[in-house]
């Protein structure tokens, strides 16, 4: 099966070319494998073209599989699934199945981390997988997300897919933040920077969820940060959206953190929200501790509590799609990140994702596990 190893030299700590050449290439020697191409990206949106290229110098006689050694972060395999989506969109012409193996390089590896909660820092397990002589693979559920702008308008609709996590309000704002900070701070601490910046914003929206809906009482595998949802009550805070892992269904996993339901919030003012924003830190917290915050209720006082009948903090939705439409006096409101990409809703519009049903479309990934 051709083999293409790709790094992308800038993710997280700039590490991709080091680690491809110390412990990707000496571990493939070790196991006799031979790559076909080692190719390193040399600009932003490089990286889908590479691995175009790579499938035309490639044939491999229409259902045939590729496997591609990827050594980044959750941004380049982001570019990869839409470069090949675009380059496929309106021709009935099929492209390989795509097996990547994720060597975790760059800042949040979020799909990787979601995929290997115990790696502890080793990039190298799906690499190790593909390696093993009974390979397990997971298959990547895709969203379509369409940003519309209102019907008075003119301008065309953007599209663009997730292949880890779609989101609205606090995770697209502190990704929208933490961008602007990658120079000064290359590791995941611009992270907390860009959250303490957001620590006390809400957002006011309206959003839909689509059918099918189910309440479901977490992820159906996780330990990366909560995915926060959306909700149905202006005010709602933190929605973000997030793929079901592992995907063995074709559904997306809403998760839907809003204060309006703490039993202590009476109102939206400053005193109120900073209050709130420790209970969303407990929140964002118990997801790196084994998921636990699917647990946490309000008890009668609003206080965050482990156990008991109170009301859950967080809200888990298995839905279709959905639809996120921000209020046009709330400017943060109308962020959309698409894997760490930012996106902005037209004013007046909205945002629109459904999952891609596998056999809708003609990309095919899967992952190492
Ligand atoms: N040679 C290059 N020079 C400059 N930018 C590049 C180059 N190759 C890729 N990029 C850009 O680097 C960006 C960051 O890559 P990636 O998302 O993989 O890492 P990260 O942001 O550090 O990790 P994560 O998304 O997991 O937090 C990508 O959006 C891509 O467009």
């Amino acid at each position: 099966m051709p083999l293409l190893v790709l790094y992308n030299p800038v993710s997280g700590s700039a590490s991709g070319k080091q680690i491809t050449e110390h412990r990707v290439l000496p571990l493939l020697a070790e196991h006799h494998k031979i790559a076909d191409q080692i190719s390193s990206t040399e600009h932003a949106g490089h990286a889908g073209q590479l691995v175009l290229d790579f499938i035309d110098a490639h044939p491999t006689d229409g259902e045939g599989t590729l496997d591609v050694i990827l050594v980044s972060g959750d941004g380049t395999l982001h570019e990869i699934v839409n470069a090949l989506h675009d380059a496929r969109a309106g021709t009935d012409k099929a492209l390989p199945k795509i097996r990547l193996a994720l060597v975790a390089a760059g800042t949040a590896n979020a799909l990787y981390s979601s995929l290997f909660p115990s790696a502890a820092g080793s990039p190298l397990f799906s690499l190790a997988a593909l390696l093993s002589p009974s390979p397990h693979l997971v298959s990547l559920t895709l969203a379509l997300t369409t940003l519309l702008p209102p019907s008075s308008h003119q301008t065309a609709p953007t599209s663009v897919i997730s292949a880890v996590v779609t989101s609205t309000s606090l995770h697209a704002s502190i990704l929208h933040d933490s961008e602007t900070l990658r120079q000064q701070m290359p590791g995941i601490e611009r992270f907390k920077v860009a959250a303490q910046q957001n620590a006390t914003r809400w957002y006011a929206a309206r959003a839909h969820l689509l059918p099918p809906v189910q309440r479901s009482k977490g992820p159906l595998r996780t330990s990366s940060p909560p995915s926060t949802s959306t909700g149905s009550s202006p005010r709602s805070a933190s929605p973000r959206l997030r793929r079901a892992h592992p995907p063995s269904e074709d559904a997306i996993d809403v998760v839907v953190v809003r204060p309006s339901r703490d039993p202590s919030v009476r109102d939206a003012g400053e005193e109120a929200r900073a209050r709130f924003a420790d209970k969303a830190w407990k929140v964002l917290g118990g997801a790196y501790e084994d998921g636990k915050h699917v647990r946490l209720r309000y008890n009668v006082d609003g206080e965050i509590v482990e156990e008991g009948d109170g009301v859950p903090v967080v809200e888990y939705f298995r839905v279709g799609g959905w639809e996120w439409i921000p209020d046009e006096a709330d400017e943060r409101a109308h962020l959309v990140c698409a894997d760490g990409a930012i996106f902005t809703i037209p004013k007046g519009g909205r945002a629109s994702s459904q999952v891609l049903s596998r056999t809708s479309h003609n990309v095919d990934f899967a992952v190492y596990t």
